[in-house]
Parts: C-alpha cells; sequence; structure tokens
C-alpha cells in the first residue's frame, strides 16, 4: 500500500490548495482542488483509506473489492477521472454510472456515511478550505441516492 508519508501529503496539500484563494464564481472547482495533479493526490491518499476502513469494509460486497490491493491504481483512476468531472475539469470519465457501480453493492446508510466521512477527513487531512470542502462534499451528497436506492441523480457536470 503506497500510504502517502508526511512529506508527500504535504506537497499534495500544496498542490490541493493551489489556487483556492480564487471565488466560486471565478474560477471552477476543479481548478480550486488543483486540477488534475491535486485531485489525483487527493483521491491516491483517500483510497487508501478507504480499503483500510474497517466500517466501509464491513459490507462483504464491498470488502470483495477493496480487500484486494491489485484494485487500487485502476480504482483510483476511476474515481479521480470521476471526481475531475463531477468538479467541473474535463470530461475524461470512462466507468458506469453511480447507479451501475453500486447496486450489486447494497450499500446503507452507514456504509454511505463511512464513505462519506473518510472523502471529509481526507479533505480536512489536505487542508482543503470550508468553501471548497463543503462544495465538493455536496456534490458526493448529490449522488447518495444513486448509490444507496439505485435512484439515478441528473449529473451536475
Ligand atoms: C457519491 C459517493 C461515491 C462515489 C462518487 C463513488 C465513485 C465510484 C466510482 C467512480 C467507481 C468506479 C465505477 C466503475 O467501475 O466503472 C466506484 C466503484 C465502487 N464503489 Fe463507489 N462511489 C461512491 C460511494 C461508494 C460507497 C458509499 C461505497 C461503499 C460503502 C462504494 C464502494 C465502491 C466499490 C466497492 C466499487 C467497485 C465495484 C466493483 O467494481 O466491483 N462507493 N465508485
Amino acid at each position: 500500500m503506497s500510504q502517502a508519508t508526511q512529506t508527500e501529503a504535504k506537497l499534495i496539500a500544496e498542490q490541493v490548495n493551489e489556487t483556492t484563494d480564487a471565488g466560486p464564481g471565478e474560477v471552477s472547482l476543479y481548478e480550486r482542488l488543483g486540477g488534475t495533479y491535486g485531485i489525483s493526490g487527493a483521491v491516491d491518499i483517500l483510497v487508501d483509506r478507504l480499503f483500510a476502513n474497517v466500517a466501509v469494509n464491513a459490507n462483504e460486497a464491498v470488502h470483495a473489492h477493496h480487500g484486494n490491493p491489485a484494485n487500487a491504481p485502476g480504482y483510483k483512476f476511476l474515481v479521480t477521472a470521476w471526481s475531475i468531472e463531477a468538479a467541473g475539469g474535463p470530461k475524461c470519465y470512462p466507468g458506469l454510472d453511480m447507479v451501475a457501480a453500486h447496486t450489486s453493492l447494497h450499500i446503507d446508510t452507514a456504509g454511505f456515511d463511512a464513505v462519506a466521512t473518510e472523502i471529509a477527513a481526507t479533505l480536512s487531512f489536505l487542508g482543503v478550505p470550508a468553501g471548497e470542502h463543503a462544495e465538493f462534499m455536496a456534490i458526493i451528497e448529490h449522488y447518495r441516492p444513486s448509490v444507496i436506492d439505485g435512484t439515478p441523480v441528473p449529473a451536475l457536470a
């Protein structure tokens, strides 16, 4: 597992926070999160935390995926591309929609909350400011019905 060292995390935090001085109306959330480099770095840390998180892996179907370290690189790629698009960056996500990706996993509210908590913790860990933190978490919450109930929601970006 490529758990980020403190030095790596500090450098990633610099990328994630590079352009956060600009206001929400001026540049996209994608840019304010440091673009592809910032988001990739954040997802690198997030996915390591998700794969190791006991509450997230309490769901057997989730653990069947997250318990295999060989899935980490591909999963990091897909979650990074999804996040880039969702934050208003270039269209680059080649994966399944949020309903198709999660239906067979039967994720409940506790499972969703465990992942949302880990996402929020990673943003905090990297020092992402309150505005960008809230904007990204609102995107995650928007997709809750798709992940838990299989209810399609309109794409935000
Ligand atoms: C809004 C919240 C979420 C987002 C944005 C998200 C994003 C993604 C993406 C982009 C993929 C890849 C889809 C593909 O294979 O093409 C994926 C798959 C997956 N997600 Fe999520 N996810 C969310 C919530 C969750 C939650 C709450 C859990 C577990 C509790 C979870 C567990 C998984 C697993 C295990 C896979 C891999 C399934 C497989 O290929 O076997 N996700 N997710």
